[in-house]
């Protein structure tokens, strides 16, 4: 086998200017600028394959993430890739275990999002050196192998390989199929953005209920009495029978989000999400309970810095809906083992992906969990919100309320150079441009 030696890792600060207009805004992120840390691994004597690889930010917050990634890129560089592949567990214990770096983490934080930018670009890499999208590399991989691939430091006490082996399902061509026609269940967040006037909100439920969607996310937390306005005009919008789910990003404390949603019930969330500290195991449970009676799930993970607190929540019985974010944790290796521990405690995924880059990902992540794992759509879906995929070489296609499996080979992270040329911070056309 050729060797595939790993040339160089490069990383570029991507940002895009969407506060102007408010997208992507909730009651903590007032301004965001949807942004990455984004990382292409360079083969020596190849120009054509590389991986492409992001970790979602926000503006400022980009720089420190792309430090962390030079800082990492001295453990990759020089590598063979099909040595990572081979022992894929044991390179992601390296990258964050190292002894000095892992101080500052360890495995959460900037550091963390640094790792799944390189890690997530190596499973691009890997699915374009098979000619496969990630969701198909992940489905034909014998469970062995694909299993060999999670680091089970920290979870045995609740998941081992040997489970995790027998959880795979043998090959189903048909759902393949169904994934690739009707696709996998999608709901929207861009009826809800906190800073959309009501007009935008209204006319926008319009849009999505025209394009087939049944389930729409709102943002919370910011003024009760404008809450109950937006979310009555959401709900007369999108009708009784339709989900409507809501999103305090970590607004309240316990007592607080407790009072506040119980003032929301009128509405009928299916779920409330992030509604205090994403670190805090026993205030989620604290509410769960409170809230169960009231048929209001708890979901959570969006910040959910790594599979330990997945753990613990899940053992806490503190969510009814698991949100794994593809680059908040370590990358697809960590990623698929919530998606295991989540099977074993019964709770659906629905993934999070209000951010760039973010529904490119998961999609690969939620059609694999369909295909070889759960078979299961019962209260799942893969969040969807339509912003900044025209700078993708591969954008998402979302039809009738559904991902439609994706064709092209990796990752669908590969920003195009135009792209990069006019957003790289600070010196592309567009930030050259407004700073001057
Ligand atoms: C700042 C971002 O848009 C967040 O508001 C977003 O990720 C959100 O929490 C979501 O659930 O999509
Ligand atoms: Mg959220």
């Amino acid at each position: 086998m050729t060797a595939l030696r790993i040339e160089r890792v490069e990383v570029r600060d991507i940002r895009f200017p969407t506060s102007l207009e408010a997208h992507g805004s909730d009651a903590m992120h007032t301004d965001p600028d949807y942004s990455c840390a984004y990382v292409t691994i360079h083969i020596e004597n190849d120009s054509v394959l590389k991986g492409h690889g992001l970790a979602f930010t926000l503006g400022r917050g980009t720089e420190v993430v792309v430090q962390a990634v030079r800082s990492l890129a001295r453990l990759v560089e020089g590598e063979d890739c099909h040595e990572i592949w081979n022992d894929f567990a044991g390179f992601w214990r390296k990258i964050t275990s190292e002894s000095q770096m892992r101080w500052i983490g360890p495995e959460k934080g900037a550091i963390h999002l640094a790792v799944a930018a390189v890690v997530n670009a190596l499973w691009d890499l890997w699915a374009r050196h098979e000619n496969k999208p990630v969701w198909k590399l992940l489905v034909d991989l014998p469970p062995e192998k694909l299993v060999s691939t999670i680091d089970f430091r920290y979870i045995t006490d609740v998941i081992t390989p040997a489970e995790c082996i027998q959880m795979l399902k043998e090959h189903r061509p048909e759902a393949e199929s169904e994934m690739k026609t009707t696709g996998f269940p999608a709901y929207t967040t861009q009826v809800g953005w906190l800073g959309y006037s009501d007009d935008t909100v209204n006319s926008l439920c319009k849009e999505f209920l025209n394009d087939g969607f049944t389930s729409f996310k709102v943002k919370v937390g910011q003024n009760l009495e404008d809450d109950k306005k937006r979310l009555k005009l959401v709900r007369d919008a999108i009708g009784p029978d339709h989900n409507l789910m809501i999103d305090a990003n970590q607004r309240w404390d316990v007592e607080e989000a407790i009072q506040w949603v119980t003032e929301l019930q009128e509405f009928k969330p299916l779920w409330i999400e992030e509604p205090t500290s994403p670190d805090d195991i026993l205030g989620h449970a604290t509410i769960a309970k409170a809230l169960k009676p009231l048929d209001i799930g708890v979901a959570t993970g969006e910040m959910c810095q790594n599979r330990v607190i997945f753990k613990q929540l899940l053992q806490a019985n503190a969510i009814s809906f698991c949100q794994i974010d593809s680059c908040r944790m370590g990358g697809i290796n960590e990623v698929i083992a919530v998606y295991f521990m989540a099977k074993k405690f019964g709770i659906p995924v629905c993934p999070h992906a209000g951010g760039v880059g973010l529904c490119e990902m998961v999609q690969h992540l939620q059609i694999w969990d369909y295909i070889s794992l759960t078979g299961e759509k019962q209260n799942r879906m893969i969040e969807w919100v339509d912003h900044l995929h025209e700078h993708f070489t591969s954008p998402p296609k979302v039809r009738r309320g559904h991902y439609i499996a994706p064709k092209d080979p990796g990752y669908s992270t590969e920003i195009k150079i135009r792209s990069i040329e006019t957003y790289e911070f600070p010196d592309g056309k567009y930030w050259s441009s407004v700073q001057n």
